[in-house]
């Protein structure tokens, strides 16, 4: 493609005016002066793609912008924005832009979880620029981060809060007793959820998170297929007020772990974190993650993880940055060989803290004989609680023969081990039910 000369606008075309895209095409118009200062040369949004041109948006796009044909857009502009979601037509138009040398800029971590490795080559071969930022923590910044600031060091472990959506649900139903579904109803009308909400509840959003933060922090090429995920659906009320009389919160953590010489395993679940703990404190549609590198140690970033205002910021960030690099003429290179292989582990190879809650007989050396289980398997315990059965009318049932509640908090172990455990508890006499098995991060 030709270069834009400095008298002449670089153009931009966006494809979708849903939540993120109606907030940028209202940048680019209302703040077209700062984002061309910016740049350091004139932008012009040239034309937004959407699906219905008379649809009602959250900021109204000048009528003469919009347009159905992405095709057409994506081969005019100098710089195409993608936030239409989804694998197609979002995946064929950014390849469409990236062939023909036009920068891209997209939120779509679900396109990138899949497709992410073979965008970025098509990319560094016709020097096209990439960028992402808003597919991982909306306006956190991140991945640039990761990306460009720590590639001195080598990092070890990524950890965060990376769906705005579920992280919403779940502190609605810790702080406020709000019923999941109306919680979700609320999420979606804020604008924090994907179209099909399926993605956020069941983890996949996250997952697809994990492996985009995995793939760049340990230089690897990551799918979500790599990714071991559970999302919230199963957790419910009675898990969030038990964890919450022992002092926990529940959240749905993303993490990608390095383990020298092995890989990496990458893990979404529902987790629990002491109150104390900082991750737990990031209420509603915040996210945070922390990343671990073996020089700079431990760093978090927090902010709003979802949401199209926010999300917008990370957006046109990325234009600036695109459009800087088309301006110089700069030529993308393609990414040097890794240092070192990093593959993906099955999640038996995790290791982590682990909580479980269990309904015992309550007699005696029952205790000696659940610990003795735990001890034949290499599974350490940190600390045992045994809270007494609260009845519906909140007093303690002190009779013996309903038995008694027995939980447990492991030190770190292997999942093999762990899952091996817990099904030689279940087959115990004295183990009348184990009610509950998550998995605890105690430390950052
Ligand atoms: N909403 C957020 O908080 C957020 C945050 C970070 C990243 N993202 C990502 O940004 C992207 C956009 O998210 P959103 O929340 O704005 O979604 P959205 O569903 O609100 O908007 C998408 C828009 O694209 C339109 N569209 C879909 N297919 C189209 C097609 N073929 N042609 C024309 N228009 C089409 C839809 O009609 C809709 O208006 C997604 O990839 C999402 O994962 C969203
Ligand atoms: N649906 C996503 C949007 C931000 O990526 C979330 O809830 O976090
Ligand atoms: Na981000």
């Amino acid at each position: 493609m030709t270069m834009a000369s400095a008298a002449e606008p670089l153009t931009i075309g966006l494809l979708g005016a849903g939540s993120v895209g109606a907030q940028v095409a209202r940048t680019l118009v209302e703040e077209r002066d700062l984002i061309s200062a910016r740049v350091g040369a004139p932008v012009r949004l040239i034309g937004v793609a959407v699906r219905d041109v008379e649809a009602p948006r959250d900021w109204r796009i000048p009528g003469e912008l919009l347009t159905t044909d992405a095709e057409s857009l994506v081969d005019q502009a100098d710089l195409v924005i993608e936030l239409l979601g989804g694998l197609e037509p979002a995946g064929a138009l950014i390849d469409r832009a990236l062939r023909r040398g036009a920068g891209v800029v997209t939120g779509n971590k679900a396109l990138l979880a899949v497709r992410g490795g073979e965008l970025a080559a098509t990319a560094a071969e016709t020097g096209a620029p990439l960028h992402f930022e808003a597919s991982v923590g909306g306006a956190i910044p991140i991945l640039r981060p990761i990306q460009e600031s720590l590639s001195g060091d080598r990092i070890t472990k990524v950890m965060g809060i990376v769906n705005g959506t579920t992280n919403y649900i779940l502190d609605q139903m810790d702080t406020t007793g709000a019923a999941f579904e109306d919680a979700l109803s609320e999420a979606q009308r804020l604008g924090y959820a994907e179209a099909d909400p399926t993605a956020d509840v069941e983890g996949h959003d996250a997952a697809a998170k994990a492996a985009i933060l995995g793939a760049l922090a340990f230089h690897a090429p990551f799918t979500i297929d790599d990714v071991h995920c559970e999302g919230i659906t199963a957790v419910t009320g009675a898990d969030i007020e038990a964890a919450a009389a022992s002092g926990y919160v529940i959240k749905l953590l993303a993490i990608a772990e390095k383990f020298d010489g092995e890989g990496a395993v990458l893990r979404v679940h529902p987790t629990l974190l002491p109150r104390t703990h900082p991750l737990a404190s990031v209420r509603g549609a915040f996210n945070a993650v922390f990343v671990v590198a073996e020089n700079a140690g431990e760093l978090m970033f927090y902010g709003q993880g979802a949401g199209g205002v926010p999300t917008s910021s990370a957006v046109l960030g990325d234009l600036v940055s695109a459009a800087r690099l088309l301006r110089q003429g700069t030529t993308v290179l393609e990414p040097s060989e890794p240092a070192e292989i990093v593959p993906a582990l099955p999640i038996e190879k995790a290791r982590t803290q682990y909580y479980i809650d269990m309904e015992v007989a309550d007699e005696e050396g029952v205790i000696a004989e659940i610990a003795r289980v735990f001890a034949d398997h290499h599974v350490s315990i940190e600390a045992m609680r045994q809270p007494g059965i609260v009845s519906v009318d909140g007093e303690v049932d002190t009779d013996h023969d309903n038995g008694a509640v027995l939980q447990v908090v492991t030190h770190p172990a292997q999942e093999k081990s762990l899952a091996e455990t817990v099904a030689t508890l279940k087959a115990l006499e004295v183990v009348r039910a184990v009610t509950s098995v998550l998995r605890v991060e105690i430390e950052q």
